[in-house]
Protein backbone atom coordinates (compact mmCIF):
# COMPACT_ATOMS: atom_id res chain seq x y z
CA UNK A 1 0.00 0.00 0.00
CA UNK A 2 1.00 3.78 -0.87
CA UNK A 3 1.07 5.94 1.89
CA UNK A 4 2.96 5.90 5.72
CA UNK A 5 2.00 4.01 8.46
CA UNK A 6 -0.53 5.57 9.54
CA UNK A 7 -3.64 7.28 7.89
CA UNK A 8 -5.04 10.88 7.31
CA UNK A 9 -7.57 9.75 10.27
CA UNK A 10 -5.62 9.07 12.47
CA UNK A 11 -5.70 4.99 13.12
CA UNK A 12 -2.83 2.86 12.25
CA UNK A 13 -2.57 0.98 9.00
CA UNK A 14 -1.91 -2.71 10.86
CA UNK A 15 -5.36 -1.57 12.85
CA UNK A 16 -7.22 -0.95 9.91
CA UNK A 17 -6.58 -3.80 8.17
CA UNK A 18 -7.53 -5.54 11.34
CA UNK A 19 -10.98 -3.72 11.47
CA UNK A 20 -12.91 -5.79 8.25
CA UNK A 21 -11.98 -8.77 10.55
CA UNK A 22 -13.53 -7.64 13.54
CA UNK A 23 -16.62 -6.32 11.43
CA UNK A 24 -17.01 -9.92 9.58
CA UNK A 25 -16.82 -11.36 13.32
CA UNK A 26 -19.40 -9.19 14.99
CA UNK A 27 -21.58 -9.53 12.29
CA UNK A 28 -21.59 -13.39 12.71
CA UNK A 29 -21.96 -12.95 17.15
CA UNK A 30 -24.84 -10.74 16.09
CA UNK A 31 -26.19 -13.02 13.89
CA UNK A 32 -25.79 -15.68 16.56
CA UNK A 33 -28.08 -13.35 19.05
CA UNK A 34 -24.83 -12.59 21.20
CA UNK A 35 -25.41 -9.25 22.21
CA UNK A 36 -22.06 -8.98 23.94
CA UNK A 37 -18.33 -10.37 23.32
CA UNK A 38 -14.81 -10.11 24.61
CA UNK A 39 -11.65 -9.71 23.74
CA UNK A 40 -10.34 -13.10 23.29
CA UNK A 41 -13.89 -14.21 21.24
CA UNK A 42 -12.61 -11.84 18.88
CA UNK A 43 -9.36 -12.50 19.13
CA UNK A 44 -10.36 -16.40 18.30
CA UNK A 45 -12.80 -15.67 15.58
CA UNK A 46 -9.92 -13.37 13.87
CA UNK A 47 -6.68 -15.04 14.66
CA UNK A 48 -5.88 -11.19 16.37
CA UNK A 49 -4.01 -11.62 19.18
CA UNK A 50 -6.20 -10.56 22.51
CA UNK A 51 -4.39 -7.54 23.13
CA UNK A 52 -4.19 -6.35 19.39
CA UNK A 53 -7.66 -6.77 19.30
CA UNK A 54 -7.77 -4.29 22.74
CA UNK A 55 -5.22 -2.12 21.19
CA UNK A 56 -7.03 -1.89 17.79
CA UNK A 57 -10.67 -1.19 19.82
CA UNK A 58 -9.04 1.42 21.93
CA UNK A 59 -7.56 3.77 18.81
CA UNK A 60 -11.45 3.71 18.00
CA UNK A 61 -12.65 4.43 21.86
CA UNK A 62 -13.74 1.72 22.54
CA UNK A 63 -12.53 -0.25 25.54
CA UNK A 64 -15.39 -2.47 26.70
CA UNK A 65 -17.16 -3.26 29.87
CA UNK A 66 -15.45 -4.88 32.34
CA UNK A 67 -16.41 -8.44 33.55
CA UNK A 68 -19.14 -7.78 30.55
CA UNK A 69 -16.73 -6.92 27.42
CA UNK A 70 -18.02 -5.50 23.93
CA UNK A 71 -21.38 -4.56 23.21
CA UNK A 72 -21.51 -6.45 20.18
CA UNK A 73 -24.11 -3.62 17.94
CA UNK A 74 -22.30 -0.83 18.90
CA UNK A 75 -18.82 -1.67 17.86
CA UNK A 76 -20.20 -2.64 14.54
CA UNK A 77 -21.65 0.22 14.11
CA UNK A 78 -18.34 2.18 15.56
CA UNK A 79 -16.10 0.03 13.02
CA UNK A 80 -18.41 0.70 10.33
CA UNK A 81 -18.26 4.16 10.43
CA UNK A 82 -14.25 4.27 11.12
CA UNK A 83 -13.88 2.09 7.69
CA UNK A 84 -16.80 4.07 5.54
CA UNK A 85 -19.24 1.39 5.70
CA UNK A 86 -21.95 3.18 6.44
CA UNK A 87 -22.46 4.19 2.67
CA UNK A 88 -21.68 2.16 -0.65
CA UNK A 89 -19.20 2.57 -2.45
CA UNK A 90 -19.11 2.22 -6.17
CA UNK A 91 -16.19 -0.52 -8.07
CA UNK A 92 -15.36 -0.27 -11.83
CA UNK A 93 -13.66 -3.64 -12.46
CA UNK A 94 -11.37 -3.38 -15.40
CA UNK A 95 -10.12 -6.29 -17.38
CA UNK A 96 -13.05 -9.06 -17.10
CA UNK A 97 -10.68 -11.88 -18.01
CA UNK A 98 -10.37 -15.30 -15.72
CA UNK A 99 -9.34 -13.38 -12.15
CA UNK A 100 -11.69 -10.35 -13.50
CA UNK A 101 -14.68 -12.39 -14.48
CA UNK A 102 -14.15 -14.70 -11.04
CA UNK A 103 -14.28 -11.29 -8.73
CA UNK A 104 -17.20 -9.39 -10.36
CA UNK A 105 -19.19 -12.83 -10.04
CA UNK A 106 -18.28 -13.11 -6.12
CA UNK A 107 -21.75 -12.21 -4.58
CA UNK A 108 -20.00 -11.17 -0.67
CA UNK A 109 -18.76 -7.59 -2.23
CA UNK A 110 -21.87 -5.65 -2.05
CA UNK A 111 -22.49 -6.51 2.27
CA UNK A 112 -19.44 -5.27 3.08
CA UNK A 113 -19.86 -1.86 1.44
CA UNK A 114 -18.56 -2.15 -2.15
CA UNK A 115 -20.77 -2.87 -5.16
CA UNK A 116 -19.37 -3.31 -8.87
CA UNK A 117 -21.49 -1.19 -10.96
CA UNK A 118 -19.30 -1.83 -14.18
CA UNK A 119 -16.95 -4.43 -16.19
CA UNK A 120 -14.80 -3.19 -18.80
CA UNK A 121 -12.66 -4.78 -21.28
CA UNK A 122 -10.48 -3.59 -24.36
CA UNK A 123 -11.35 -6.64 -25.88
CA UNK A 124 -13.80 -5.91 -28.70
CA UNK A 125 -14.91 -9.83 -28.32
CA UNK A 126 -15.76 -9.70 -24.81
CA UNK A 127 -18.54 -6.75 -25.02
CA UNK A 128 -22.08 -7.45 -24.37
CA UNK A 129 -21.03 -10.61 -22.39
CA UNK A 130 -22.83 -11.17 -19.31
CA UNK A 131 -20.72 -11.50 -16.09
CA UNK A 132 -23.67 -12.01 -13.25
CA UNK A 133 -27.18 -10.73 -13.11
CA UNK A 134 -26.91 -6.76 -14.12
CA UNK A 135 -23.51 -6.74 -15.28
CA UNK A 136 -22.27 -7.08 -19.05
CA UNK A 137 -19.06 -6.36 -20.05
CA UNK A 138 -18.37 -2.70 -21.61
CA UNK A 139 -15.85 -1.09 -23.53
CA UNK A 140 -12.68 0.18 -21.99
CA UNK A 141 -12.80 3.28 -23.95
CA UNK A 142 -15.86 4.48 -21.94
CA UNK A 143 -14.21 4.02 -18.30
CA UNK A 144 -14.11 8.06 -18.09
CA UNK A 145 -17.60 8.07 -18.86
CA UNK A 146 -18.58 5.33 -16.67
CA UNK A 147 -16.18 6.70 -14.03
CA UNK A 148 -17.71 10.08 -13.63
CA UNK A 149 -21.85 9.11 -14.43
CA UNK A 150 -21.70 6.53 -11.83
CA UNK A 151 -19.42 7.79 -8.98
CA UNK A 152 -16.88 5.47 -9.08
CA UNK A 153 -14.21 6.09 -6.44
CA UNK A 154 -12.46 2.05 -6.59
CA UNK A 155 -10.98 0.45 -9.07
CA UNK A 156 -10.51 -3.08 -9.27
CA UNK A 157 -7.75 -3.63 -12.16
CA UNK A 158 -7.27 -7.18 -13.47
CA UNK A 159 -5.61 -6.23 -16.65
CA UNK A 160 -2.36 -7.98 -17.99
CA UNK A 161 0.50 -6.25 -16.47
CA UNK A 162 1.65 -4.30 -19.59
CA UNK A 163 -1.72 -2.60 -19.43
CA UNK A 164 -2.09 -1.68 -16.11
CA UNK A 165 0.08 1.39 -15.48
CA UNK A 166 -1.56 2.92 -18.31
CA UNK A 167 -5.03 2.00 -17.17
CA UNK A 168 -4.27 3.15 -13.94
CA UNK A 169 -3.37 6.74 -15.08
CA UNK A 170 -6.61 6.21 -16.85
CA UNK A 171 -8.48 5.43 -13.70
CA UNK A 172 -7.03 8.20 -11.63
CA UNK A 173 -7.38 10.96 -14.42
CA UNK A 174 -10.90 10.11 -14.70
CA UNK A 175 -11.75 10.55 -10.37
CA UNK A 176 -10.84 7.33 -8.83
CA UNK A 177 -9.21 7.64 -5.61
CA UNK A 178 -8.57 4.01 -4.87
CA UNK A 179 -6.85 0.88 -6.95
CA UNK A 180 -7.02 -2.89 -6.02
CA UNK A 181 -4.20 -4.18 -7.85
CA UNK A 182 -3.67 -7.55 -9.00
CA UNK A 183 -1.49 -7.03 -11.57
CA UNK A 184 1.68 -7.81 -10.75
CA UNK A 185 3.29 -4.13 -11.31
CA UNK A 186 3.99 -1.53 -8.79
CA UNK A 187 1.60 0.95 -10.02
CA UNK A 188 2.80 4.74 -9.69
CA UNK A 189 0.20 7.20 -8.57
CA UNK A 190 -0.18 10.75 -7.39
CA UNK A 191 -0.58 11.24 -3.77
CA UNK A 192 -3.69 11.27 -2.56
CA UNK A 193 -4.84 7.62 -4.42
CA UNK A 194 -4.39 4.68 -2.55
CA UNK A 195 -3.20 0.99 -3.93
CA UNK A 196 -3.28 -1.94 -2.43
CA UNK A 197 -1.24 -4.70 -4.23
CA UNK A 198 -2.59 -7.99 -4.47
CA UNK A 199 -0.21 -10.59 -5.22
CA UNK A 200 -1.62 -14.45 -4.39
CA UNK A 201 1.72 -16.11 -6.20
CA UNK A 202 3.79 -13.65 -3.39
CA UNK A 203 1.85 -15.40 -0.69
CA UNK A 204 2.50 -18.46 -1.97
CA UNK A 205 6.24 -18.10 -1.41
CA UNK A 206 5.76 -16.86 1.92
CA UNK A 207 4.22 -20.04 2.69
CA UNK A 208 6.77 -22.03 0.60
CA UNK A 209 9.68 -20.12 2.49
CA UNK A 210 7.73 -21.85 5.86
CA UNK A 211 7.49 -24.80 4.34
CA UNK A 212 11.17 -24.80 3.44
CA UNK A 213 12.38 -24.22 6.74
CA UNK A 214 9.84 -26.69 8.16
CA UNK A 215 11.54 -29.53 6.60
CA UNK A 216 14.85 -28.50 6.65
CA UNK A 217 15.38 -29.86 10.15
CA UNK A 218 14.01 -33.24 9.43
CA UNK A 219 16.53 -33.19 6.43
CA UNK A 220 19.42 -32.05 8.56
CA UNK A 221 18.64 -34.96 11.16
CA UNK A 222 18.41 -37.33 8.34
CA UNK A 223 21.65 -36.46 6.66
CA UNK A 224 23.33 -35.88 10.00
N1 LIG B 1 -2.40 -11.42 -7.65
C1 LIG B 1 -2.19 -12.64 -8.10
O1 LIG B 1 -1.57 -13.47 -7.49
C2 LIG B 1 -2.73 -12.93 -9.43
C3 LIG B 1 -3.35 -14.16 -9.69
C4 LIG B 1 -3.85 -14.34 -10.97
C5 LIG B 1 -3.70 -13.34 -11.91
N2 LIG B 1 -3.06 -12.19 -11.60
C6 LIG B 1 -2.90 -11.09 -12.53
O2 LIG B 1 -4.19 -10.58 -12.82
C7 LIG B 1 -4.24 -10.10 -14.15
C8 LIG B 1 -5.37 -10.80 -14.89
O3 LIG B 1 -5.13 -12.19 -14.97
P1 LIG B 1 -6.09 -13.11 -15.83
O4 LIG B 1 -5.62 -14.50 -15.69
O5 LIG B 1 -7.51 -12.79 -15.54
O6 LIG B 1 -5.74 -12.61 -17.32
P2 LIG B 1 -6.64 -12.70 -18.61
O7 LIG B 1 -5.70 -12.58 -19.78
O8 LIG B 1 -7.56 -13.85 -18.54
O9 LIG B 1 -7.54 -11.37 -18.53
C9 LIG B 1 -7.06 -10.09 -18.73
C10 LIG B 1 -8.17 -9.26 -19.36
O10 LIG B 1 -7.77 -7.90 -19.43
C11 LIG B 1 -8.22 -7.38 -20.68
N3 LIG B 1 -7.45 -6.19 -21.01
C12 LIG B 1 -6.22 -6.11 -21.59
N4 LIG B 1 -5.85 -4.83 -21.70
C13 LIG B 1 -6.86 -4.08 -21.19
C14 LIG B 1 -7.07 -2.69 -21.05
N5 LIG B 1 -6.17 -1.81 -21.44
N6 LIG B 1 -8.24 -2.27 -20.52
C15 LIG B 1 -9.18 -3.16 -20.12
N7 LIG B 1 -9.03 -4.50 -20.23
C16 LIG B 1 -7.88 -4.94 -20.77
C17 LIG B 1 -8.06 -8.53 -21.64
O11 LIG B 1 -8.88 -8.34 -22.81
C18 LIG B 1 -8.52 -9.70 -20.80
O12 LIG B 1 -9.91 -9.92 -20.90
C19 LIG B 1 -2.85 -10.36 -14.74
O13 LIG B 1 -2.06 -9.21 -14.59
C20 LIG B 1 -2.31 -11.49 -13.87
O14 LIG B 1 -0.89 -11.49 -13.83
C21 LIG B 1 -2.59 -11.97 -10.37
Amino acid sequence: MTGASTTDRGLPNATVARLPLYLRALTQLRATGSATCSSDQLAEATGVSSANVRKDLSHLGSHGTRGVGYDVAHLQAEIAQAIGQTQEWNVVLVGAGHLGKALAAYPGFASRGSRIVAVVDADPKRLGEQVVDGLVIESADDLDEIVRDRAVSIAILATPTHAAQDVADRLVAAGVTSILNFAPVALRVPDGVDVRQVDVAAELQILAYHEQRKSSPREEAVSG
